[in-house]
């Protein structure tokens, strides 16, 4: 078998955590088009999943559902159930801002906010607390430390957040969704407009990360799936084919599907 993922950068085993999120017999439709097709799986706490697999198999429709993201958009709907500590994130009475505190999201495109560094941050927390000017600070000054951006912008937070660089806006971003305290960051494909540098630290930084909050990744780069992720799901045409440990997945999978795409023959 063909090796196209180094394996000294496979997370080391670890225990697992309790499942985080349980998604149980998840479909989901863009109008008449079936775009996942009974998926069930349990992300535990505490720890990196990635989602791989070829371009259209269903990744960032999974990963948008993990936080009713798609509701914005008309004619896209969810059936099934996902379990976030227990309660059905798809009830009619989930309360959609309360969710999006506790799943916070990064995408592909970094996406500050027309405004200042620090406003860029004390405008989420602005929304759902409030909080006096020295905590503000004290918010902003933890959420860049936490996303590793502190030491490079703390003598310019009232600079505009556009003026930073992709790979600093990418943190921007990150250090936004960690102000609100989330439990889960989801991140679709966060460095792919990056480059090499500032995909390293944005992976430092989920590695980091990794020890306070449930963290799922998509990502096109299978050496970065293997790098950073604890579990990989591997998806096909909408289908969930394969959930294991990532060193599994990458070196001794079960399905062939699996096997060749890890393996660089199709995707
Ligand atoms: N807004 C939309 N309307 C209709 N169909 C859509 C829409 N977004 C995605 N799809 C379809 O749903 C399927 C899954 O798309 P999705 O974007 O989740 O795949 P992906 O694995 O994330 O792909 P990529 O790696 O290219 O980003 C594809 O067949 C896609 O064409």
């Amino acid at each position: 078998m063909t090796q196209m993922v180094s394996l000294d950068k496979i997370q080391p085993q670890q225990s697992v955590g309790q499942p985080k999120i349980e998604i149980k017999n998840l479909n989901f439709y863009y109008g008449e088009t079936k775009a996942l097709k009974n998926i069930s799986l349990q992300l535990p706490e505490r720890s990196v999943t990635a989602f791989i697999g070829p371009s259209g198999c269903g990744k960032s429709t999974l990963l948008r559902v993990l936080n009713r993201i798609y509701e914005l958009y008309p004619k896209q709907r969810a059936e099934g159930e996902v379990l976030v500590d227990g309660k059905n994130i798809l009830d009619r009475d989930q309360d959609l801002n309360l969710l999006r505190t506790k799943v916070g999201m990064v995408f592909q495109k970094p996406t500050p906010f027309p405004m200042s560094i620090y406003e860029n941050i004390a405008f989420g927390v602005r929304l759902y607390e409030q909080v006096s000017k020295s905590e503000m600070d004290e918010r902003v000054e933890a959420a860049l430390r936490r996303a590793a951006l502190w030491n490079e912008v703390k003598d310019k937070l009232h600079a505009g957040g556009t003026s930073l660089s992709g790979g600093q806006q990418q943190r921007l971003c990150i250090a936004r969704t960690v102000a609100v305290k989330p439990e889960i960051i989801l991140l679709d494909e966060p460095a792919s407009a990056l480059d090499p540098l500032s995909t390293a630290k944005i992976e430092e930084l989920i590695d980091e990360l990794r020890a306070d909050y449930t963290i799922v990744i998509v990502t096109h780069n299978m050496q970065q799936a293997a790098r950073v992720s604890r579990q990989t799901a591997f998806m096909y045409l909408g289908e969930l084919i394969e959930f294991d440990d990532t060193a599994k997945i990458f070196t001794s999978p079960q399905e062939k599907r699996t096997q060749d795409y890890v393996t660089g023959r199709f995707g």
